[in-house]
Parts: structure tokens; sequence; C-alpha cells
């Protein structure tokens, strides 16, 4: 089947070459034409495990073609809109721009029949405005939420744990879902989940998840709060509790806590969309999942202060991690650059690495320093701050780092050091939740 997808970032142009390898025909569109430029020569515009060989398959298959002209668009049967739902500058609210910007300007290429599938992470009520505007032309919306993760995206996309359509109550509304069961055909042949459903909830069932992953996540980190406070392990306590099967292990890993492009910016929107619905008392506690957030932000910073005797001025801090999750490049309100940028502007000399950040990261923040290399990045350091957990931090040998920093002091910002064998190393370790 011919395809088209609107908007190739991270979410779209993963989505664009699996569905090219699904056996589809496929056309991806974007604006931003280094983007594009860089797709065409079949390299992936940023890092996501998986991707340059789908890419490269699919491209070679000829099934993938990428362009800035939508007029391309016409002639395919579905329509997937990706594009980017940023928080509002300075408000809670999403900026609904590109959405709307990508919708008006694809009426003009779509025929009778054809199928607009929403994949972006929108305000409940949004589908229902867009499909208002689709009637004119005989297209039929699906709201199809996507959950892939960033660093999973691949596998996320084709083996996808449930897929979800909201689709009007008509004969059109059925049609477009046999439609997409056909693009699905074979995820589904695997029996994953399909839930059939409105507009409304297929968005809201997006932004709900992600609501509960950040509840998750903050509860275990307001826990370690406590933990700090009594002198209890919060690993040890999630353990614990994660053996219930009931609240289960997964997601409570306590430590700097969530960023990115995604779980933020939600929560920060359906509180906005539940205020102007009159409904913001539902959603009261995502304000404080978002303040127990940004609080271990600032506590990593107190406890690097702590540990320099009350003053980081002019201390030499190296920074493992600028992205904002490991196995992948994406500094969108990465909580690990937001404790760099800190530590910088209290006065320490920071020098951050990454695998595979640091590109994004030097042009987000400029002013910190960068190396491209974990040994030249804690070279004669007074303090090392582990802060992405990438595999090959995590698998650091404390005796190897001993002979290349000043003084033997790191902090785990992600609680993935064994604390014993750091100290029997002659280290002094500390970490958020645990002592
Ligand atoms: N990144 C993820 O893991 C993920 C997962 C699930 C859902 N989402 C949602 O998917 C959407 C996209 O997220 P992303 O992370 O891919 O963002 P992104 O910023 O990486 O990509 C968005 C792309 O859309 C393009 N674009 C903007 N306006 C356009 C237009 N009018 N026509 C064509 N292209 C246009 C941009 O140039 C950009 O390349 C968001 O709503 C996000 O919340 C993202
Ligand atoms: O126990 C945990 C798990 C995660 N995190 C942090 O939470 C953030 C988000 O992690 P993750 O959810 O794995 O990454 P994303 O790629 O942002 O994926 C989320 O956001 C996507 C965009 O909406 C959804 O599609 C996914 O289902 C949802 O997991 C990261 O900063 C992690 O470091 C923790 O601090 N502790």
């Amino acid at each position: 089947m011919k395809i088209s997808v609107i908007g190739c970032g991270y979410l779209g142009a993963v989505h664009a070459a699996c569905m090219a390898k699904l056996g589809h025909e496929v056309v991806g569109v974007d604006v931003d034409d280094r983007k594009i430029a860089s797709l065409t020569r079949g390299e992936a515009p940023f890092f996501e495990p998986g991707l340059p060989e789908i890419l490269d398959e699919a491209m070679a298959s000829g099934r993938l073609t990428f362009t800035t002209d939508l007029s391309e668009v016409a002639g395919a049967a579905v329509h997937f809109v990706c594009v980017g739902t940023p928080q509002k500058q300075g408000e809670f609210a999403a900026d609904l721009t590109y959405v709307d910007a990508a919708f008006s300007s694809l009426l003009a290429h779509l025929a009778p029949g054809d199928v607009v599938v929403g994949k972006s992470t929108v305000p409940v009520g949004t589908a229902e405005r867009l499909a208002a505007d689709l009637e004119p032309t005989g297209a039929t919306l699906v709201w199809n939420p996507e959950f892939l993760r960033e660093g999973f995206a691949v596998k996320d996309t084709l083996h996808p744990d449930r897929v979800v359509y909201g689709i009007p109550e008509s004969d059109a509304g059925q049609r477009a879902a046999a439609l997409l069961d056909e693009v699905y055909a074979a995820p589904l042949a695997e029996g994953t989940p399909r839930i059939v459903t409105d507009y409304a909830t297929a968005q809201l069932v997006k932004v709900a998840a992600n609501s509960f992953l950040a509840t998750k996540i903050s509860f275990i980190n307001a826990m370690a709060e406590l933990c700090e406070a009594t002198g209890a392990d919060v690993t040890a306590l999630a353990d614990a509790i994660g053996h219930d099967a009931r609240i289960g292990r997964r997601f409570l890993n306590a430590g700097l806590g969530f960023g990115g492009g995604c779980l933020p910016k939600d929560i920060r929107a359906f509180m906005a969309r539940a205020g102007e619905l009159g409904v913001d008392q539902a959603l009261s506690f995502l304000r404080e999942v978002d303040a127990i957030n940004l609080r271990r932000r600032v506590r990593m910073v107190d406890l690097a202060r702590e540990e320099c005797g009350g003053s980081i001025v002019g201390r030499r801090v190296a920074v493992l991690g600028a992205a904002f999750k490991p196995n992948s490049d994406d500094i969108r309100d990465s909580p690990a650059l937001n404790v760099a940028e800190q530590m910088h502007l209290q006065g320490a000399v920071v020098t951050v690495t990454d695998p595979e950040a640091v590109t994004n990261a030097k042009e987000k923040a400029p002013h910190l320093h960068y190396a491209d290399t974990l040994e030249a990045a804690v070279e004669g350091a007074e303090l090392v701050l582990l802060l992405t957990e990438w595999e090959q931090y995590v698998s650091l040998d404390p005796d190897y780092l001993a002979g290349l920093v000043a003084d033997k002091r790191i902090l785990d910002g992600r609680n993935v050091l064994d604390p014993a064998r750091w100290r029997d190393a002659g280290w002094t370790y500390r970490a958020l939740g645990r002592h």
C-alpha cells in the first residue's frame, strides 16, 4: 500500500522506515531540508539503535523515499501525521502550530476515501476539530497514538504492546479501521492487542499512559527523599515493593528523574487541557509529580556542593551523560544537561561527555566544556557525576577511573553503580536515595 508519513523526526523517521520494512511503499515528508537530505542519503539524522539498518534495507528496496514536497503524498491511501507538539514557550499547554500547519497543507492533496492517521500526541479534543476540517475532502481521520520509546523505537514500532484506533462512529470510520488493519497486518498477526474506540478515549489513552509512567517515577523519587531523611535505601525498597505483581519493578528506578521530549511536556499539556475543561482538580497530583521530578535535579547539585565542602566554585567537574536517557542522542529536557548547566551557573568548571549526544548538547549549551571521550572528560576531575546510565558508564572500573581523576569522588545520579565496590576502591560514593 502507498503510505505517506508527514514529519520525519524521532517518531516519523522510524515509522516511515518500519512501514517500508512491512512491505509498504512509503514517502516521508518533512519541512526540514537538512533532515530530508540526510534521510535521502540513507543516513539517520539522529541516533536510534537499529534505524540505520532498516533505513538501508528500505532504501535499497526502493520502497522508501523522502521529500520536502508535500504534493508527493498524492495517491497514498494512508497519511500518518507525526509532527511535533512541543510545550508552548512560557506555558504548560501544547503548541499545536505544527499539527495545524501539517493538516491544513495536507487538505489539498487528499482524495475521498483516504485515511489520515494522527500519531502526534495532542490535547484531547484536537482530533475532533481536525476531523471536522477533513470532512469536505471525503478523507477519514483515525487517531492512532504512538507509544514507542526512544532507544527501542524500531522494536516498539514493529512489535508494539498494543495499537489503539480512535475512529468516528460511522461506516467511514469502520472502513478506515479496516485499512489501518491492512497497514499493521504483520504486528496484528502476532496477536498485538487492538483497541478500537472513540477519538476522545484514543487521545486520552496516550497522555494517561505517560502520566502513569511519570507518576511511577516520581513516586519512587519521593520515596528516595524519605530514604535520604532516614538512612534507608531506595533501590532495596524498589526491589521489595516491585516483587508485588500488582506494583511491578519496572519504572521504579529512582535517581535524577524523567526528562525527554515526551513525559515532561505531556503531563504539563494534560494539566493545561484539564484546566480548559474545568476539571483541573482531577490532575492536580500531576503538579506534584512534576515538582518531585524537578526537585531531584536541584538535590543533585546540592549533593555536589556538600561533597565539595560547601562550594563548587572553580571545581573541575566531569559529567558523564548529556542525553535524557541512554541509547539516545536526544537532549530535550535532559536532567543530565540541566544539572550540568546548574553546576556551571554556580561556578563549577564542567566538562560533559556522552557517547552520542555531545553534538546536540553543544548546540543547546555551548557555554559548557565538552570531551569526546570519557578519559578526556574525567582527567583531573575533582568530582565525577554519572547522570545518564549508558552501559559504558555503568560498567566502569573504579580502579581504572581512579588513575585519571584528581579526587576519587563520584555521585551516582542513576543508582546504577555498586556502592561497596566503589568504596572498596577508595572512592567517596554518594547517590540519590541511598547511602
Ligand atoms: N519521540 C518519541 O519517542 C515519541 C513517541 C511517541 C509519540 N511522540 C509524539 O510524536 C510527535 C513527534 O515527536 P518527535 O519526537 O518525532 O518530534 P521531532 O521534533 O523529532 O519531529 C517532528 C518533525 O516534524 C517536522 N515538521 C514540523 N512541521 C511540519 C510540517 N508542517 N510538515 C512536515 N513536517 C513537519 C519537523 O521538522 C520535525 O522533523 C510529538 O507529538 C510527540 O509527542 C513522540
Ligand atoms: O524507572 C525509571 C524509568 C525511566 N526514567 C526516566 O524517564 C524518562 C523517560 O524514559 P522512557 O519512558 O523510557 O523514554 P521515552 O522515550 O521518553 O518514552 C516515553 O515517552 C514516549 C513519548 O510519548 C512514549 O511513547 C513512551 O511510551 C514513554 O515511555 C527518562 O529520562 C528516564 O531516564 C526514570 O527516571 N526511572
